[in-house]
C-alpha cells in the first residue's frame, strides 16, 4: 500500500490534538507530525493497481470522489519507482496542470492547426526530432480527463505513435492508461477538421453531423473516445470504481449517482435534495461565471474593516537547456510578472487577504487532520514570519530522528528545490506574516507558502515551472468550474439561476455536472460529516432531469451494466 492511513478515530483524535496544541510533546513525534497527503487504497482500488501493474491497458472510471486522480498518482509512482518512463497527458492546460503532466499536443508536438494536416502527414510528424524520441522513450502513456478527448483526437495520437514507433499495434505497443467520467465534460468542436484530408468539415444546423465533401459524414454521437477504431484496438480492460470517498450518506450518494446518469429524480429525492436541514452558514456559493463570484467576492471582502495583505505568486522556470522547446516557457509574461505557462494555475497569482475572511484552502495539506483541497475555513490573524517555520526538506539524520512539533515538512521529488523556492518567496513577501486559518472542522493552522512544480522535458534533469503562493483563496463565491475536484464542506447552490443564464454549450449536461461537483464534508476523521448537511439547494431546474447522453449511457450499460432503472 501506498501512503501512510489514519487506521482509528482515537488516532485521528491524538493528531489533531497535537496540531492543535503546539506545546505539548506527543509520544513519537516524527510519526505524529508529518503530514498525510495520501490516502490508503481501499480493496478495489488495490485491485485495480495490481490489474495496471500487470501491464494491460486499461481504462478505469467511476462518480466524482472515487479516487480516479489518488489512483493515477499511486500507480505512476509504482512504475516510476520500477524505471519505467511514464508519460501522462491531459486534453487541456489546467488539467495537465493538476496531474504534472503535459497536454496532449504538447505531447504529440502538435499545435491545433496539425488536424489540418492530411492523416499521412500528421503521421510524418513522428519523426520529429524530439517528438520521435519522446514517443520512443514512453513506456507507459497515461492520459487523464478522457471524456473531454475527441474520438478522432485519440485516433490521431494513436496514429502518430504507430508511426513514431514503427509499430502497428495499438499505440506503437506502449501500454496505455485512460481514466476519467463520460458523465463530465464532453469534448469541444468535435470533428472540425477531417481526420483523412485535413479540410475543414461543414456543419448541419443541428451540429448532429459534420460533412467532409470528399470523405463523408462524421456523426456528433459518435464524438467520444469510446467510439473509436482506437478504443477497439486498445482492447481495454474496463474497470469502473464504485466506492465514493467523498461522500459517506448512502442516500446522498444514490442521488448523486442518478444525477450523473441523467436519472430523473423521484419526487422523495427531490424533495429531500431541496429541503433538508443544512448548515450553511459560512457555506461557499456556487456561480456560473466569474463575474458573479467576483462581485460577491469583493463585496464581500471590502465589507470587512481589517487591514488587507497582498501576496503575489513566485513563478520560477529553472530551464534545461537540453529542452530547447521549452525555452519560451520561462519568457512570456502576465503584467504581473506572473509566467504565462501558468495562467491556468490552481493557485492565484496575486491573492489578498483580510482577517475575518473566508477562505478555501487548494491542496492536500494533511488528510490526517482533515485539511483538504477544498476545505472552508476563516482567518484568525496572521503570524510574523520567521524562518524557523518555513516548511523544510526532511534530511536524513531529521528523518531519523524526528522534527520539532509543529515544523511541515517537504515530502518527495524536488523537496531542497521547494524549500529554496519557499525562502525566496518568503524574501519578496511585501508583509512578512502567514494567515491563520481556522477550519470548519476546528483545526487551525498557520497557511505557509506552498511550491508546486511541474517537471517538463524528455530528458533528465527535467525543466522545472513551478508556483509558490499561499494556497487560499476567497470562499464566499466559487465558480463551478473551479470547484471541480474539491471536497467542500458547505455549499449553496441555485441551479435553476444557472440554466436561466443559457449556460454554454454543456447546457444539457449543466445540471448532472453542477449537481455532481457538490462535495459535501466527507473525510470519514471529521465527526460531522453527514453529507446532506454542508449543502443547500435552491432551486431545481424541472427540464433538466433525465437528460443524459445516451451514448454515454449505452457504454456505462454495456461495459458495467450500469442501468436507468427508473424508466
Ligand atoms: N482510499 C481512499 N481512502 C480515503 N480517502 C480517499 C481514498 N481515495 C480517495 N480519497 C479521497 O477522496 C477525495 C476524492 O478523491 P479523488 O480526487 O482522487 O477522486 P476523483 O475520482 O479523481 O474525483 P473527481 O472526478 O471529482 O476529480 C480526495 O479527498 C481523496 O483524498
Amino acid at each position: 500500500m501506498d501512503g501512510a492511513g489514519i487506521e482509528s478515530k482515537s488516532q485521528f483524535k491524538k493528531l489533531v490534538k497535537t496540531f492543535n496544541n503546539p506545546v505539548a510533546p506527543p509520544d513519537n513525534p516524527a510519526a505524529d507530525i508529518v503530514p498525510i497527503v495520501e490516502p490508503t487504497l481501499c480493496k478495489e482500488q488495490a485491485d485495480l493497481m495490481d490489474v495496471i501493474l500487470g501491464g494491460r491497458n486499461v481504462f478505469y472510471t467511476g462518480s466524482a470522489g472515487c479516487g480516479k486522480s489518488t489512483m493515477l498518482k499511486a500507480f505512476v509512482k509504482r512504475f516510476e519507482e520500477k524505471g519505467m518512463k511514464v508519460n501522462i497527458i491531459a486534453p487541456t492546460g489546467r488539467a495537465a496542470l493538476d496531474i504534472n503532466g503535459s497536454t496532449t499536443w504538447t505531447y504529440a508536438g502538435w499545435t491545433p492547426d496539425h488536424h489540418k494536416k492530411p492523416l499521412k502527414d500528421l503521421r510524418a510528424t513522428g519523426h520529429g526530432r524530439f517528438v520521435h524520441k519522446r514517443l520512443n522513450e514512453t513506456d507507459v502513456l497515461v492520459i487523464d480527463e478522457i471524456s473531454m478527448v475527441e474520438n478522432h483526437h485519440f485516433e490521431r495520437i494513436n496514429h502518430l505513435m504507430k508511426e513514431a514507433r514503427n509499430d502497428e499495434t495499438a499505440f506503437g505497443g506502449v501500454q496505455v492508461v485512460v481514466t476519467g467520467d463520460f458523465c463530465q465534460l464532453p469534448p469541444v468542436k468535435p470533428f472540425r477538421y477531417c481526420i483523412e484530408c485535413g479540410r475543414e468539415t461543414i456543419v448541419n444546423k443541428e451540429e448532429t453531423e459534420y460533412k467532409c465533401r470528399a470523405h463523408g459524414i462524421f456523426y456528433d454521437k459518435d464524438k467520444w473516445a469510446f467510439r473509436s477504431t482506437a478504443w477497439q484496438e486498445c482492447d481495454f480492460v474496463h474497470v469502473n470504481l464504485q466506492e465514493i470517498h467523498r461522500q459517506s450518506d448512502r442516500a446522498f450518494i444514490n442521488m448523486l449517482n442518478k444525477l450523473r446518469m441523467g436519472i430523473r429524480l423521484f419526487a422523495t429525492e427531490t424533495d429531500l435534495l431541496l429541503n433538508h436541514e443544512s448548515e450553511t452558514r459560512n457555506a461557499i456559493q456556487l456561480f456560473a461565471t466569474r463575474a458573479e463570484v467576483n462581485r460577491v467576492n469583493e463585496e464581500r471582502f471590502r465589507a470587512l474593516r481589517s487591514v488587507e495583505r497582498t501576496y503575489h505568486c513566485l513563478d520560477h522556470f529553472k530551464w534545461n537547456e537540453a529542452h530547447g522547446n521549452l525555452k519560451s516557457k520561462g519568457e512570456y509574461k502576465a503584467p504581473d510578472g506572473s509566467l504565462q505557462a501558468l495562467a491556468e494555475h490552481r493557485f492565484e497569482s496575486c491573492i489578498r487577504l483580510k482577517k475575518g475572511m473566508l477562505v478555501v484552502l487548494l491542496h492536500n495539506l494533511d488528510i490526517g487532520a482533515g485539511l483538504v483541497n477544498g476545505s472552508q475555513g476563516t482567518i484568525q490573524g496572521f503570524e510574523d514570519y520567521d524562518p524557523k517555520n518555513l516548511p523544510k526538506a526532511a534530511t536524513s539524520r531529521e528523518k531519523r530522528d524526528g522534527l520539532p512539533i509543529g515544523a511541515q515538512v517537504l515530502q518527495g521529488d524536488h523537496a531542497v528545490f521547494r524549500e529554496w523556492q519557499l525562502q525566496e518567496y518568503a524574501k519578496q513577501m511585501e508583509f512578512k506574516a502567514w494567515p491563520i486559518v481556522r477550519f470548519l472542522n476546528g483545526v487551525q493552522r498557520t497557511i505557509y507558502a506552498d511550491c508546486t512544480v511541474n517537471s517538463l522535458g524528455d530528458t533528465t534533469p527535467h525543466s522545472l515551472l513551478s508556483r509558490t503562493q499561499i494556497p487560499l483563496m476567497a470562499a464566499w463565491a466559487m465558480t463551478t468550474h473551479k470547484s471541480q475536484g474539491m471536497t467542500l464542506n458547505r455549499v449553496v447552490v441555485d441551479l435553476s439561476k444557472s440554466f436561466e443564464q443559457g449556460q454554454a454549450y454543456v447546457a444539457r449536461k449543466y445540471f448532472a455536472m453542477h449537481a455532481f461537483s457538490i462535495r459535501p464534508a466527507n473525510t470519514p476523521q471529521v465527526s460531522r460529516a453527514r453529507s446532506l448537511e454542508g449543502l443547500k439547494v435552491v432551486s431545481l431546474p424541472p427540464s433538466a432531469q433525465g437528460s443524459g447522453n445516451p451514448q454515454v449511457k449505452e457504454f456505462l450499460q454495456d461495459r458495467f451494466g450500469i442501468r436507468d432503472d427508473s424508466q
